[in-house]
């Protein structure tokens, strides 16, 4: 694809198909602060690096940015410990939701990936040992990525979640009790429930994820941050295990390296390529959104933007 097309008319069409789409499927409500929002907002960005950022819809709107914090923790632990991060979470797709215990018991409390909840909060512990106020070097690091000062946390939706957050709450203390969480539980689930309650519009997810389009090197910012190696490997465990027990038929059908969140948001990056995001609050059965996975699937299909 060249950067000279214009692909606003394009995102305008695949929102416009996909819009009946919005009507099905569930918005997340296990917590609670998450049912309230429309389940017709639908917005896409579109970031390619000779052609500068096309939007359509809801794009501008900020929305609970959940899951896919982890895409950013991961980053911030991997530039800490760089491959011994390894020896803590696997990079394996668990075949399981995002919030299953089942396998940490045989894995003796070692997650299999980062973009499961369990992987997740080995990865905040991390930034827990490395950091005095984690969940404010969190937020610093995602307003400097993407260039926008004013991105916050929501703290409702923060505390919404840690009233409701038993199954967080079990999943740490079961870490814990194998020794691979090193800070308290609590500092641990405060800083995860603060990171996932972060709001972020698909144009700005779009801009921070230039760090991953530009092989390691952030918007504004002058020194890379990555290593190119680095981002492929993060893009590949975005592949394997950024949409769960659906990210086979992530592949299959959209071809994307993508990670979602239970906001209805999903961010698709291909380094050297493009980063897209889409947003539509009601989810499938596995906790992708509905409209958002297949405005994806249209996408790729109509411009080639795919990785196979
Ligand atoms: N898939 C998600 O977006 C899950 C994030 C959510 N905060 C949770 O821990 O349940």
């Amino acid at each position: 694809m060249d950067g000279s097309i214009n692909f606003t008319p394009i995102l305008e069409q695949v929102l416009d198909e996909v819009r009946p789409l919005t009507l099905q499927g569930k918005v997340a409500n296990y917590i609670p602060e998450l049912g309230h929002v429309d389940r017709n907002k639908l917005g896409i960005a579109l970031y390619l690096p000779d052609g500068g950022t096309y939007t359509a819809g809801d794009a501008h709107e900020r929305f609970s940015i959940q899951s896919i914090s982890k895409v950013f923790t991961l980053i911030m632990a991997y530039r800490k410990l760089g491959d011994s991060l390894w020896q803590r979470v696997g990079r394996e797709p668990s075949g399981n939701p995002f919030n299953s215990l089942i396998q940490l018991e045989t894995d003796q409390g070692i997650p299999r990936n980062p973009f499961i909840n369990a992987g997740a909060l080995v990865v905040t512990d991390v930034l827990c040992s490395q950091y005095v106020n984690p969940h404010l070097a969190i937020l610093e690091f995602i307003r400097q990525i993407s260039g926008v000062e004013d991105i916050n946390f929501n703290p409702r939706v923060a505390r919404s979640e840690a009233q409701h957050g038993f199954r967080n709450a079990a999943m740490a203390n079961f870490i814990k009790s194998f020794g691979n969480l090193k800070s308290p539980v609590e500092n641990v689930l405060e800083t995860y429930f603060r990171q996932c309650s972060i709001e972020m519009s698909c144009a700005e997810l779009v801009s921070a994820a230039q760090l991953l389009v530009h092989y390691g090197t952030a918007l504004g910012v002058s020194e890379a941050l990555l290593t190119p190696s680095e981002v492929r490997r993060v893009a590949s465990i975005m592949l394997t295990c950024g949409t769960y027990d659906a990210a086979g038929d992530f592949a299959f059908r959209i071809g994307l390296p993508a990670k979602s969140g239970v906001g209805g948001g999903i961010l698709a990056v291909v380094p050297g390529r493009m980063a897209l995001c889409v947003w539509s609050p009601a989810l499938d059965a596995h906790g992708n959104s509905l409209a958002g996975s297949r405005a994806l699937e249209l996408f790729s299909g109509r411009t080639g933007f795919s990785i196979f």
